[in-house]
């Protein structure tokens, strides 16, 4: 491997990791978004391990690399990486780039609140940054428009247990299961993650994924075990992701496509604002179903989706050609 010197900024989103390459990455080639993720995967996914993998990063860490915008109204675009590859919405990581966008200047600083309008793999996403008294706070962001695609679909689990699912678009496709349906606790972390795999591969078998705009966005990015709070308006979701990542934020691309599903039920109107919790971390995410749309033909949702990003350092990463595990591993 070549000698590496990349520096980047540290930040989580409800517990959930960010780091933000800086600088030290070679230049992303491809005219669209989508080609420079494609590009990013085929040529430079060791500087991904290098990363997101120990010595340096984690079986659940998360990355955001910079890129040229290829909208003219996107003020910043952004890749993300995680433990498999490329995803193509992150909401915690747009959280956090909202504040990390105006703090380094990229928009100007306004206040009561800035616009940065962030392009994502999937699309244009619209982060919304409170600013106070020279400081950036929460961030709301509205993201591509939100749809259902199955309701009520059974699946069959190995242990002749067949349970309802729902599958739902915020960005990214998502599985959703009622925990209570499942003989599983939140805190049963490896009992998830082996209902996640049986899940994703049931559906995969019985339903096919597809996005009226583009087949790079056709993939079930996620299992999300979801749990209504009796006489309480929130909604607890943990998510497993990519190659069993656990989310230790409520999921922000989660929430949108929870959003559309529950508009889609009629268990929420327009405006009405709904809690989600991560059962382990206690972090929050507030949101709302702020307008109907179509995404191709088919009846869709904004959603806006608010919560906090922090700082928490900023590194060199460097290499030496002599150190055997240079590269990046992983332990489970
Ligand atoms: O907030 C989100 O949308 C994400 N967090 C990790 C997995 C998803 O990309």
């Amino acid at each position: 491997m070549e000698d590496l010197n990349i520096n980047v900024v540290d930040m989580h989103t409800g517990g959930e990791p960010l780091r933000i390459i800086v600088s030290g990455y070679p230049t992303v080639i491809g005219d669209t978004i989508l080609e420079k993720r494609a590009y990013v995967k085929a040529n430079l996914d060791h500087l991904r391990k290098f990363l997101m993998f120990e010595p340096r990063g984690h079986f659940d860490m998360f990355g955001a690399l910079p890129v040229e915008p290829d909208v003219a109204e996107a003020d910043a675009a952004f890749l993300f990486m995680h433990n498999e590859g490329y995803p193509t919405m992150c909401g915690h990581a747009v959280i956090a780039l909202g504040r990390y966008c105006v703090d380094q200047g990229i928009v100007e600083y306004k206040e009561p609140e800035t616009e940065v309008k962030i392009q994502c793999p999937c699309g244009l996403v619209k982060a919304f940054v409170t600013c106070k008294d020279g400081c950036t706070d929460t961030v709301r962001f509205q993201s591509v428009p939100a749809f259902v695609v199955e309701t009520n679909l059974m699946i069959q689990l190995q242990a002749n247990h067949e349970i309802k699912v729902d599958i739902s678009y915020g960005g990214a496709f998502y599985v959703f299961v009622n925990i209570d349906d499942l003989d599983l606790h939140y805190s049963n972390i490896d009992g998830l993650k082996n209902a996640c795999r049986e899940i994703k591969a049931a559906v995969t078998k019985q339903v096919t994924i597809s996005h009226p705009d583009n087949i790079s966005l056709n993939f079930i990015y996620g299992v999300i075990f979801t749990k209504q709070c009796p006489n309480e308006d929130k909604i607890l979701e943990l998510c497993i992701f990519a190659d069993q990542q656990l989310d230790r934020s409520p999921c922000g691309s989660g929430v949108t496509a929870m959003m559309a599903l529950l508009h889609h039920k009629g268990l929420v109107s327009l405006e009405k604002q709904k809690t989600f919790e991560n059962p382990l971390t206690h972090s929050k995410f507030l949101s709302k179903v702020i307008n109907t749309t179509k995404c191709g033909d088919k009846a869709a949702v904004v959603v806006e989706v608010a919560g906090n990003g922090y700082y928490t350092g900023k590194s060199t990463f460097t290499s030496e050609k002599k150190d055997r595990l240079n590269s990046g591993f992983l332990l489970v």
